[in-house]
């Protein structure tokens, strides 16, 4: 199986989106949850998105399993390696987008990386270098209050330099809508002047048209959703691509089961369509303190599950407000409580699957690491859209047998998402 482009994801929402935008610009894409074992069949693709649970971890630790994953995507024919990191550039002045961006680079012989997050069909643009989410400056939006890693300031040149060893530069769009020669000698101009790392403008899709096709002349790219849109069309007007591969509408054949929700997302969109969700189904709340303080919550919660999901579709959330979130960590501390949350869901959500659930919706990009980790499952095909960023996947080689699941990125996803992704799911 030779591909053509490789993707190394920081969260396993993240990968889901771009394997979703891959797909839909003409790249067969499959979803690895990180390096798959050897004897795991995987489909003839053009592109593969390697998931890993790195957003948050130790810079060193996210240096290691990317590095790793690169050398595997490298193995097996991918001549460009994109970082997936999140439109909203979530990470803290500790990285780890920085080093892991400077270690695939060094792995990869060194030079400058092109650097966007722009994702304009979720409304992420990038101006001067400074990050917009829906119109409001990063650090305006609901990102400043993310559990993990609230994001204070919008200015992404300023943020990238500040967890990175080299240089950061910026490539302005007035250079990027003067096509791709400009944005190349403009590149190389940064370089020739020592910088490592360019943070690239962009508020349209032939912005992100430019920066694909000059990206792909490089090795390695960081960015989200948006620079894989311009590698896959890049990649496209190339005609390196093959066609056919599973389509869509074969990997969402029916799988049965029951259906349920699990939610760890604190975001702004998830506690809308939590609310919104509560019209139609049963929603569990959780007690966060009761989570942290031993098994009782969770028990009480598969028993509570366990009456009701027969009857159909259920929902069991940890999520809360900004000020609920705060009040908890500054008790039991960020990361800590964090952790210990997800590994809460994680266990609920695989006590459902043991008791018939095979169509699951995880809110949250942390949530759906621990879930997807413990439910050991090793890959995904790549279904139809539900949302923006959100595609129905299909499992790949799990104990289980076949699962639909959706991933869902805590920012994406209208106010019905949840019943529009169990509409989907059969
Ligand atoms: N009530 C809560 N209080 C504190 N932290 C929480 C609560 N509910 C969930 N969390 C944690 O918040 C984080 C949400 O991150 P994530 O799942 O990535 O969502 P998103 O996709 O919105 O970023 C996780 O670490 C989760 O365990
Ligand atoms: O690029 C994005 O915004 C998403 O793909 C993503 O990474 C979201 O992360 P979570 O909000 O943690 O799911």
């Amino acid at each position: 199986m030779a591909i053509l482009l490789g993707s190394i994801a920081d969260d396993y929402t993240g990968a889901s989106d771009l394997a979703n935008t891959l797909t839909k610009n003409g790249l067969r894409t499959v979803q690895t949850v990180g390096i798959p074992d050897p004897s795991l069949a995987l489909p003839d693709v053009d592109a593969v998105v390697v998931s890993l649970k790195i957003r948050s971890v130790p810079a060193a630790d996210a240096v290691t399993a990317a590095t790793s994953a690169e050398q595997w995507l490298r193995l097996r024919g991918a001549s460009h390696v994109l970082y997936k990191i999140c439109s909203t550039f979530d990470s803290t002045d500790a990285g780890n987008i920085g080093p892991v961006t400077e270690a695939l680079s060094q792995a990869a012989g060194g030079g400058i990386v092109l650097v966007t997050p722009a994702f304009p069909e979720t409304g992420r643009t990038v101006y001067l270098g400074h990050l917009f989410v829906g119109g409001q400056p990063l650090n305006e939006s609901p990102l400043k209050d993310h559990p993990l890693n609230p994001m204070h300031d919008a200015d992404l040149v300023r943020v990238l330099t500040r967890q990175s060893h080299g240089a950061v530069g910026l490539i302005d769009l007035t250079a990027i809508a003067a096509g791709p020669c400009a944005v190349k000698a403009r590149l190389e101009a940064l370089r020739a002047a020592g910088v490592t790392a360019a943070i690239a403008d962009a508020i349209f899709e032939q912005d992100l048209e430019t920066l694909g096709e000059i990206a792909l002349e490089t090795p390695v790219s960081t960015g989200a959703s948006g620079l894989g849109l311009g590698l896959a069309r890049a990649l496209v007007r190339s005609g390196r691509i093959s066609s056919g591969g599973t389509a869509p509408a074969d990997v969402i054949r029916p799988v049965g089961g029951l259906s349920a929700i699990v939610a760890g997302s604190c975001s702004k969109a998830t506690l809308r369509q939590l609310e919104v969700a509560e019209r139609s189904m049963p929603v569990l709340r959780l007690d966060p303190e009761r989570l942290l303080a031993g098994p009782d919550e969770i028990a009480a919660a598969i028993s509570w599950a366990g009456d009701r999901i027969a009857a159909g579709p259920i929902v069991v959330a940890a999520s809360a407000a900004p000020e609920t979130v705060a009040r908890l960590q500054s008790l039991y501390g960020r990361d800590a409580s964090g952790h210990a949350i997800e590994t809460a869901t994680s266990i609920i959500a695989a006590e459902l699957v043991a008791r018939g659930v095979r169509r699951l919706v995880v809110a949250g990009g942390e949530t759906s690491g621990a879930a997807v980790d413990r439910l050991a499952i090793p890959a995904f095909l790549i279904g139809p859209e539900i949302a923006a960023g959100v595609p129905v996947l299909r499992t790949v080689g799990n104990a289980q047998g076949d699962m639909l699941l959706a991933l869902k990125s805590g920012n994406f996803g209208g106010e019905d998402f949840f019943a529009a992704a169990l509409a989907m799911m059969h």
